[in-house]
């Protein structure tokens, strides 16, 4: 979890002409954001704290059924040893597998966790009430388990509920910057995410969020958003790589609707077959922060695509036919035209600050670039 990212991206959509940004974030990095600008509005909708709590729960429970199935290898607290005589039922052997689910895999397993218990040796009644015992307290460790998945599927829920309940008042929104890869930040951004393509929101995927689609438990996800024609991925160099593998692995073959903004010395706007070139030229130094720039500009310009969709889709019913093949066409060029505005923007800032130049220097630019831009867009018409 980042302070500065979301910021710069927050400010940077600010800096575009975007009316208001809301962050969501922790309540840990609320105060920070809040500080850097009156203009945002920061609001805390969990806390790292607490989550961190349950994690700390789960991993005592699981330490605990662990123990037990030590205690059961070991031939039943003092029942049986290496030499002793086997049962036909347990040979010494065989290795009995505990499945432990709770309500979600913990911390990015798949499936349920399975603990080997070796060859139980009860050779005697004294062992088999020993291993009763321990079978006993297994059960009550997994049901604690079930408990807790319970109780943090109600605590995410929440989460989620807070961040979408706001939707009806969005035009775009970005996930990623300064997200941070905390597993059950993940579940909440997920489910998020999955309730934002229900909604048909405009959705911009940056930074920590495409580290968590490149993880094989959020390949559905990787492959509802890239058939999501709302949706523009802003990966780097290594983002894009992730990217790659995890879809060559399983690549479904499904449709490719959303586009892909790979940044770089030339930046590249792909939509499926298809790609644009911004070989505008930047600044000579790549400071930290100048992707949570760019993803701030795409969903400032992203926003008002969603606007002038939403004005087409209502002039359809007054017989304007919306043009599907123009509506991404749109969207394309809206990305490359944000692009252009970093890579203008950086060239300027590092005119004027030479090795100095930050992210927030780039910032300080976007708003004379764009009103340049325009006005080069204005004169160009005739
Ligand atoms: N002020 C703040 O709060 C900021 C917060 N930020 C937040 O940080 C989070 C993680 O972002 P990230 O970019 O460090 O993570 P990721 O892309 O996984 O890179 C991991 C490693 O891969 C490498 N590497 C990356 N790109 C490369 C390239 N082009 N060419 C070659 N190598 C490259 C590089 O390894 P290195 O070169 O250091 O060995 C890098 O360390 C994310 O939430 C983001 O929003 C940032 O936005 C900055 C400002
Ligand atoms: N090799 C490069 N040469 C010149 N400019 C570059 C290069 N790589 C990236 N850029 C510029 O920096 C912008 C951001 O790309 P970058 O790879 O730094 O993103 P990032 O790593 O996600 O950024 P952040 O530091 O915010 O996490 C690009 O859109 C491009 O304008």
């Amino acid at each position: 979890m980042y302070a500065g990212a979301p910021y710069y991206a927050a400010e940077s959509a600010l800096r575009c002409g975007v009316d208001l940004v809301t962050v969501y974030t922790a309540a840990e990095a609320c105060m920070p954001i809040k500080c850097y600008s009156p203009e945002l509005m920061v609001r805390a909708v969990y806390s790292i704290e607490v989550m961190n709590s349950y994690l700390d729960e789960e991993g005592g429970i699981i330490r605990e059924m662990e123990g037990e199935c030590r205690r059961g290898g070991g031939g039943g607290g003092g029942g049986g040893g290496n030499d002793a005589p086997t049962t036909k039922e347990t040979n010494g052997s065989d290795t009995r597998r505990i499945a432990m689910m709770s309500g979600r895999p913990p911390i990015g397993g798949e499936g349920g966790r399975y603990l080997p218990i070796q060859g139980g040796e009860a050779r005697n009644d004294d062992g088999v009430e020993v291993l009763a015992e321990g079978l006993g307290r297994m059960t009550s460790l997994e049901g604690k388990l079930h408990a807790l998945g319970e109780r943090r599927e109600v605590f995410i829920g929440g989460i989620v509920d807070d961040i979408t309940h706001a939707f009806p008042t969005l035009h775009a929104m970005c996930i990623g910057p300064g997200l941070g890869r905390h597993p059950l930040v993940f579940s909440v951004a997920e489910k998020v995410i999955q309730r934002a393509i229900e909604a048909r929101l405009m959705l911009i995927i940056d930074a920590d969020a495409l580290f968590m689609l490149s993880l094989g438990e959020y390949r559905d996800l990787l492959e509802d958003l890239r058939s999501y024609e709302r949706c523009v991925m802003t990966p780097n160099l290594m983002e894009m790589r992730r990217l790659r593998d995890a879809l060559s692995a399983d690549d479904g073959g499904g449709r490719r609707s959303n586009i892909i903004v790979q940044k770089g010395n030339v930046d590249e706007i792909i939509h499926d077959s298809y790609t644009m070139r911004c070989e505008e030229e930047g600044g000579l130094k790549r400071c930290g922060g100048i992707g949570d720039v760019l993803a701030g500009t795409i969903s400032a310009f992203m926003a008002w695509n969603a606007i002038l969709e939403m004005e087409e889709t209502h002039d359809a019913q007054n017989d304007v036919i919306t043009n599907k093949e123009s509506e991404w066409q749109r969207r394309l060029f809206a990305s490359w035209a944000a692009a252009v505005v970093v890579k203008k923007a950086t060239k300027v800032a590092f005119q004027k600050k030479k090795r100095s130049m930050s992210a927030l220097d780039v910032i300080g630019e976007i708003g004379d670039v764009v009103n340049d831009m325009e006005d080069d867009l204005k004169n160009a018409v005739p």
